[in-house]
């Protein structure tokens, strides 16, 4: 493999995976390079190059001044690694330490910024069959730079992290890194906690819970009643400081309430049990990591009035593609519709642009329109978000076979969908910019729900951990709404309604580009197999928008 790591195609910058450091890459003496280059479009492709045309478009106050950075590809592909070092790039050339009085004060807002990886990635990350350290989130971080371009602060938002990891991981995968940290490889992250201002004591409160879900993790059921392993119970119990009955109670008697009538008590099944403790374990670790980020953003956040511009990183999930496609999947392959449209959008806008100023004759290329696709998702009041939601909404058993015929009856006429007429399983075909994805509709109405038994809330809210007091204490274990009315905040809504927000912020900033590429599937460093290149390229990159430039 010849040791050249980034190319140009258009307006994107293409970014291949060496799997290995590669020496002086990414060094300060490269960093100056690029960032004190006359032109630095005219140097060696490179990251950098990204880095420094959105840092000049905010010196030179160009419309629209904001910038975004949107890194996209597969999972391994790179996206992580990439933000990591535009991260560094901005802590190095805004740093506004030498300007400042407070040398200390400023020197911590940049380490305090760079600090918030260790910390996201170890709760965030995990050990996955196609990456050692995959993010199991979308992460959009906005760095802000006050009126000379100073880096003063930071803000993180996050989306749909994948909470289902810590009940249970696919064969061969692992847990988040946190859970495996607390044994080794520790330092880091504690040490990034200590900056960001997470002190022992607060420390001390996340280890008991991490520690309590792993306790509850061994906890496992033979009979309603049976008390054979009251061990793993005690010590979850004891870890997350709640009473070991009522956590007993709460895994295995549903309680049943109609209007002002007195509650009912119903035993639940085995299989029930099972489902209330892996609830147990994802809304308490849910509900963390979103403690932390706001721990983070509280931390690194500048005021808003020492800041005026920003350059926002996106690195999300690329577009997802397994033997079982569910939910998140559908969530996922929605986000990277909604980011190709964008791309192509400006794609040909930039295109257009470069052809007036080189006074070049041109006409419309046809290219491959996605909204269809995108109306078949998020279509109001008819499309696959608004019906899932309709159907949850109703009060009664989840069906799958029902909901599949809902869908056909009412989405048949859109091209984009289909459905294999040999299987069996309930489930609709979707055709994405990136390939044809079969989504099961089993279980889709309930991850969409996503219930947490309100006697859990209620122990939760009386542990004596003071964290997870915290965390729970503002929860509305039933979720009435003013009316008394249940009020079911879907996953789909929420993510929708993240997603058009951060459509919003792109589409109000100028964007950049950066694909990253997997030259291989094995992760093996230096190697580059031209046909899984090529696999790549089509199912990411959407080679209908770079063929229009004939390369
Ligand atoms: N520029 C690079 N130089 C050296 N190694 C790299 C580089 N980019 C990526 N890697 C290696 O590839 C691995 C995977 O990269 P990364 O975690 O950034 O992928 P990703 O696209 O964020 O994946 P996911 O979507 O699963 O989070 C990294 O852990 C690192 O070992």
């Amino acid at each position: 493999m010849a040791k050249v790591f980034y190319t140009h195609a258009g307006c994107t910058l293409v970014a291949l995976n060496p799997f290995q450091p590669v020496p002086d890459l990414y060094s300060l003496d490269v960093m100056k390079e690029y960032h004190c280059a006359p032109q630095p479009q005219e140097s060696k492709p490179h990251i950098f190059i990204v880095a420094e045309e959105a840092y000049r478009n905010v010196q030179g106050q160009v419309e629209p001044v904001n910038q975004s950075l949107v890194v996209s590809g597969e999972s391994g592909a790179g996206k992580t690694w990439t933000s990591r070092c535009l991260m560094k790039y901005y802590a190095t050339v805004a740093a506004s330490s030498s300007l400042m009085k407070s040398q200390d004060t400023v020197e911590r807002i940049e380490k305090r910024v760079l600090d918030s990886n260790p910390i996201m990635e170890a709760f965030g990350n995990a050990c996955t069959l196609r990456n050692s350290n995959s993010s199991r989130f979308g992460k959009y971080i906005q760095l802000q730079l006050n009126r000379s371009q100073l880096l003063v602060g930071a803000s993180v938002q996050t989306y749909l992290l994948e909470k289902t990891r810590v009940a249970g991981q696919p064969a061969n995968e692992r847990n988040f890194h946190i859970f495996y940290q607390a044994k080794d490889c520790f330092d880091e992250t504690v040490e990034a906690m200590v900056h960001l201002g997470i002190n022992a004591e607060k420390q001390g409160h996340i280890f008991r819970i991490l520690a309590g879900l792993l306790q509850l993790g061994n906890v496992t059921f033979c009979s309603a009643m049976d008390e054979s392993q009251p061990y793993f119970m005690h010590r979850c119990a004891s870890l997350l400081c709640v009473p070991v009955e009522e956590l007993q109670t709460c895994l295995r008697v549903r309680t049943l309430r109609a209007g002002k009538q007195s509650a009912l008590f119903k035993p639940c099944s085995l299989a029930d049990c099972s489902v209330r403790r892996d609830c147990l374990a994802k809304v308490v670790y849910a509900q963390l990591f979103e403690w932390l980020v706001t721990f983070i953003n509280d931390s690194i956040c500048a005021d808003n009035s020492t800041w005026c511009n920003f350059i926002g990183l996106l690195d999300v999930y690329g577009f997802e593609c397994f033997q079982f496609n569910n939910l998140e999947q559908l969530c996922i392959n929605y986000a990277n519709e909604k980011l190709q449209q964008h791309f192509v959008a400006h794609y040909l806008k930039a295109q257009q642009e470069e052809y007036v100023s080189e006074g070049l004759e041109w006409s419309f290329v046809k290219y491959q329109d996605n909204q269809g696709c995108l109306d078949l998702i998020e279509g109001i009041p008819i499309g696959v978000f608004s019906l899932l939601n309709e159907e949850c909404l109703l009060n009664r058993a989840s069906d799958a076979k029902q909901f599949r015929v809902r869908l056909e009856k009412e989405l048949s006429d859109n091209g984009s969908m289909s459905w294999d007429k040999f299987s069996k399983q309930p489930h609709f075909t979707v055709a994405h910019y990136a390939g044809k994805v079969s989504y099961q509709i089993e279980g889709m109405m309930e991850k969409n729900k996503d219930p947490v038994p309100p006697e859990l809330i209620h122990l939760l809210q009386k542990s004596e951990n003071p964290l997870l007091h915290q965390l729970f204490a503002d929860r509305d274990p039933v979720g009435q709404g003013t009316r008394g009315l249940r009020q079911v905040v879907t996953v789909v809504s929420k993510f929708k309604n993240s997603l058009e927000n951060l459509m919003k912020i792109l589409h109000s900033t100028t964007p950049h580009y950066t694909r990253c590429i997997k030259p291989n599937t094995d992760c093996r460093p230096l190697t580059f197999k031209k046909e899984e290149f090529h696999t790549a390229l089509w199912t990411d990159f959407q080679l209908d928008t770079v063929s229009s430039r004939s390369w």
